[in-house]
């Protein structure tokens, strides 16, 4: 490759730079800072791990979706598509002892091998968190009152978070005592809302009616919980199913303690989108973006296939997603890259270094520049115009500073 062949980045992947990449820092810090408030603690895990931590049994992205190679020994190594497993087997391995609950935090990339033609983002920006060793509703019910919260802190206004729970298809799927292969058929169609498909499918399935009921009436059963509950209790006997009703149920009430029931909405249509969920599971939209700005969910089988029985729940707040959200929706204030530039000529160096080491104590960010005698300082304003700060600051003289103030582009 040569030459303007070489400025291109690969298919799913983008550079971030200028007025986009600080609004992302931004975004970034302030959903890390929401969890921070919710006694999350910090944790990084590698880019790469072995293959094992995400293969199939844990129930993460599927095997062709993942960004593969190998290490000089040849074991497998994989671009982590998720870093839930990660954090999975952290706690199995340095909180082996410990029955209380841990809560830990990361900002980290996820690379997902994603067929060229959708058009996804490969490597996209996570900032998440994960709750071990507290299996109540009111962790449930947390984890989605913060993520409300994440995505309110950042400015968006207008969004919903769909509620749903792991074990309603899979005690109706039970119930029903179809195969496995049939299961996963019905599966993708409601995944890809052919609702109408999947109506089909359960018709010429031999289950009670009742059951059939359920499968049809599934895209409809959200908005209102207790309503939803109702249709599915009078219909099945199914343990699993009941005991996610109730929990949903539970789940509800405490959601109305923090006050966000108006962003959230149930979905019994919602599958989990890993298998690794047992529990609770919920996703965030807004309009105008396809793809979810935050998901999460209980998974409490996961850390126990790294050694160690532990009930978990989770969520992602995807800040690509939420950095599209709120460019399309208008709501990233009007602001400059931010800081000031101190001009100065070469005879003046001195002081100005001085100068600039004032200005930085009081936490100004400034950047030096020596003035060339040939170019003006009209050029030097056009400059810092393009470089988007706030202010040029010139030294003219011993003790004399004209400061210009730079009216932000849009
Ligand atoms: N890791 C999940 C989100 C999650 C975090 N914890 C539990 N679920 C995802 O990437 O979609």
């Amino acid at each position: 490759m040569e030459g303007q062949e070489l400025l291109h980045t690969p298919g799913g992947v983008r550079d971030v730079y200028g007025r986009e990449c600080a609004r992302k820092m931004h975004v970034k810090k302030e959903v890390h800072h929401i969890l921070k408030t919710h006694g999350f603690q910090d944790i990084e895990t590698p880019a790469f791990e072995y293959f094992d931590i995400f293969s199939k049994e844990r129930g993460t992205v599927q095997s062709r979706e993942m960004f593969k190679f190998f290490d000089r020994g040849n074991n497998t190594l994989v671009l982590r598509p998720d870093v839930t497993p990660s954090i999975a087997r952290c706690v199995a391995k340095y909180w082996r002892d410990e029955t209380m609950p841990i809560r830990l935090c990361y900002t980290g990339k996820t690379f997902v091998n994603t067929p060229p033609y959708k058009g996804k983002l490969q490597e996209v920006t996570q900032v998440g968190a994960e709750c071990f060793h507290d299996d109540t509703s009111d962790t449930d019910a947390e984890m989605i009152a913060m993520t409300v919260e994440c995505l309110k802190q950042c400015g968006l206004k207008e969004f919903q978070l769909e509620v749903g729970h792991a074990d309603l298809f899979r005690g109706l799927v039970e119930e029903a005592g179809i195969s496995q292969s049939e299961a996963q058929e019905l599966r993708e169609l409601i995944v890809s809302k052919n609702f109408f498909g999947a109506q089909e499918f359960v018709g010429r399935l031999e289950v009670a009616d009742s059951l059939k009921e359920i499968f049809e009436k599934l895209p409809e059963l959200l908005g209102d919980l207790t309503e939803c509950v109702q249709f599915v209790k009078e219909r099945t006997k199914n343990e699993r199913v009941l005991q996610a009703l109730e929990r949903l149920q539970k789940v509800e009430e405490i959601l109305g303690c923090y006050g966000c029931l108006d962003y959230v909405t149930v979905d019994f249509s919602m599958l989990s989108q890993y298998s690794y969920y047992t529990g609770v599971i919920f996703r965030a939209y807004t309009y105008g973006n396809g793809e979810a700005l935050a998901t999460g969910g209980r998974y409490d089988g996961l850390v126990q296939q790294f050694g160690k029985k532990a009930s978990a729940i989770g969520l992602a707040i995807v800040i690509d997603q939420l950095m599209l959200a709120l460019t399309r929706q208008n709501l990233f204030e009007d602001t400059t890259l931010g800081g000031g530039i101190l001009l100065y000529p070469q005879s003046l160096r001195k002081e100005a270094i001085g100068l600039a080491q004032k200005y930085r104590k009081e936490g100004r960010c400034i950047q030096m520049l020596r003035k060339a005698s040939a170019k003006s300082v009209e050029e030097y304003l056009e400059y810092a115009k393009r470089a988007d700060v706030e202010e040029l600051i010139y030294l003219e003289a011993v003790n004399k500073v004209e400061t210009y103030t730079i009216k932000g582009n849009k």
